[in-house]
């Protein structure tokens, strides 16, 4: 790896990714979230037992945030992917390319990461900051989606070289921790038209599993409830087959031959959290909300009273939805993106639900002309780079040859102003 080499920037609602291109995982993941001094240059400076020189410098980003969130302002930065907070990402940014990543920003190119519909002014606005609060050599913003899809086809397993425009047509199911999207992309581009978007994703099934716990009576502390919630998800969480049979999976109990007790289902497991303010430790049973939390994708209804549509459904709806010839290939390359999509068995049900909506319709095309259409096959595929794909195809992206030609450099930003950044195809002209 060069020493200048590409800094990649993924962004999220929860989480920020961040390290240097050519690497398979990011470097330094943080929430995104910043805390802001209250009264500016009062906090000791934990490692020197000193104050901020610069009072402007009085703030924290990620897990510090957490940690001073009693005496400084905690705020989220993002909210359903976009930027809500312009100068609270500026700051963020700044100690995390100072702070974290350790690089000078006018030595290296960096790519960071945009939703889908993201407004040209928004981009404008990035370009701004990057070039002219932070002089980077030059900048690409990346859609979100189109860098997953990228990180599937170039990924580990996979001959970049063979690697060619048109195969950058896919279906992706990005599920982070705010917000649930469906992007059905084509040679690359989104079809803006056809995204669909889930107000429902990781913290939502968290909130869940939280009630379900303290609805049981589990002895989950104030302090920690979210935190326990989330490893609860992350440890035991999956996708089911089918509710019914699972509640009585859980529900079977069976002789212990040797102590001749009747136990309960090896499905129920226990989880063991040191609390953090105190370092007592404490066992907490888990039973059902270990598939009932997952279900959110496709039974919404137990989570949200107002979203009733499963995932697969909006699937469906949303590849129908666009151009016909680019429909077979939408559905036989979709791809996952984000923690939320890493439930074990999440993909063979979302791939089971598709293809039964589309076996249906070929079915009922069949009945209505007497002519047997060609089958599809719908393949959900998973992947290993699937928790950092965003991430992980900026990586791809930057490390390439062609990178330097779609890069927008300070040269030109300096000529031409922010707005060149309102474009950035992934490949040069001609390729
Ligand atoms: N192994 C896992 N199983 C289930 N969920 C997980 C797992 N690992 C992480 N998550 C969840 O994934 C979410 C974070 O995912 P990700 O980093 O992709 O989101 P983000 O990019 O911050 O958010 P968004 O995509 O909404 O902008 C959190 O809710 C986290 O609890």
């Amino acid at each position: 790896m060069s020493q200048f080499s590409t800094v990649v920037i993924d962004n999220g609602t929860g989480y920020t990714k961040m390290g240097y291109a050519g690497n398979m995982e990011p470097s330094y993941i943080i929430p995104t979230v910043l805390a802001d001094a209250i009264n500016k240059g009062t906090t000791k400076v934990a490692s020197q037992n000193q104050k901020f020189e610069n009072p402007e410098l009085d703030f924290f980003i990620g897990d510090d945030a957490f940690a001073h969130q009693k005496s400084h302002n905690l705020q989220y930065i993002i909210r359903s992917g976009q930027i809500e907070n312009w100068e609270a990402m500026e700051k963020f940014w700044h100690r995390a390319i100072y702070s974290q990543l350790r690089c000078e920003p006018e030595e290296h190119r960096f790519i960071l990461t945009e939703p889908p519909l993201n407004t040209p002014e928004n981009r404008e606005q990035m370009a701004e900051i990057m070039f002219e609060t932070f002089n980077v050599k030059g900048l690409f913003i990346g859609v979100q989606a189109t860098l997953a899809l990228y990180a599937q086809i170039c990924g580990p397993q996979s001959d970049v070289k063979s690697f060619s425009k048109g195969d950058l047509t896919g279906t992706v199911i990005d599920s982070g921790d705010g917000v649930t999207h469906v992007f059905p992309v084509s040679d690359g581009f989104v079809i803006g038209s056809c995204v669909k978007h889930i107000p429902l994703a990781g913290k939502d099934i968290t909130k869940f599993i939280l009630q379900q716990l303290r609805d049981r009576g589990e002895p989950v502390p104030a302090d920690d409830a979210m935190d326990i919630a989330q490893k609860v998800k992350e440890r035991f969480g999956y996708v089911c087959k089918d509710v019914v049979k699972e509640y009585k999976k859980f529900d079977e109990k069976t002789l212990d031959e040797s102590t001749g007790k009747i136990v309960q289902s090896n499905k129920f497991k226990k989880y063991v959290h040191k609390q953090t303010m105190t370092g007592a430790t404490f066992e907490i049973d888990i039973g059902y909300e270990r598939f009932l939390g997952p279900e959110m994708f496709f039974h919404p209804e137990f989570i949200h009273n107002d979203w009733r549509s499963p995932l697969d459904e909006i699937v469906d709806n949303s590849i129908q939805s666009c151009p016909i010839d680019t429909r077979r290939k939408l559905y036989e390359n979709i791809v996952l993106s984000g923690g939320s999509t890493l439930f074990k068995d999440f993909d063979q049900r979302l791939n089971k639900q598709v293809q039964q909506r589309v076996d249906d319709r070929l079915k009922q095309y069949e009945t209505l002309t007497g002519q047997a259409p060609k089958p599809i096959k719908v393949n959900v595929s998973q992947n290993m780079v699937q928790r950092y794909a965003v991430w992980f195809g900026g990586s791809v992206l930057g490390s390439q040859e062609h990178f330097q030609k779609v890069c927008h450099s300070r040269e030109d930003y300096m000529e031409r102003g922010p707005s060149i950044c309102r474009h950035n195809p992934l490949f040069p002209q001609g390729f």
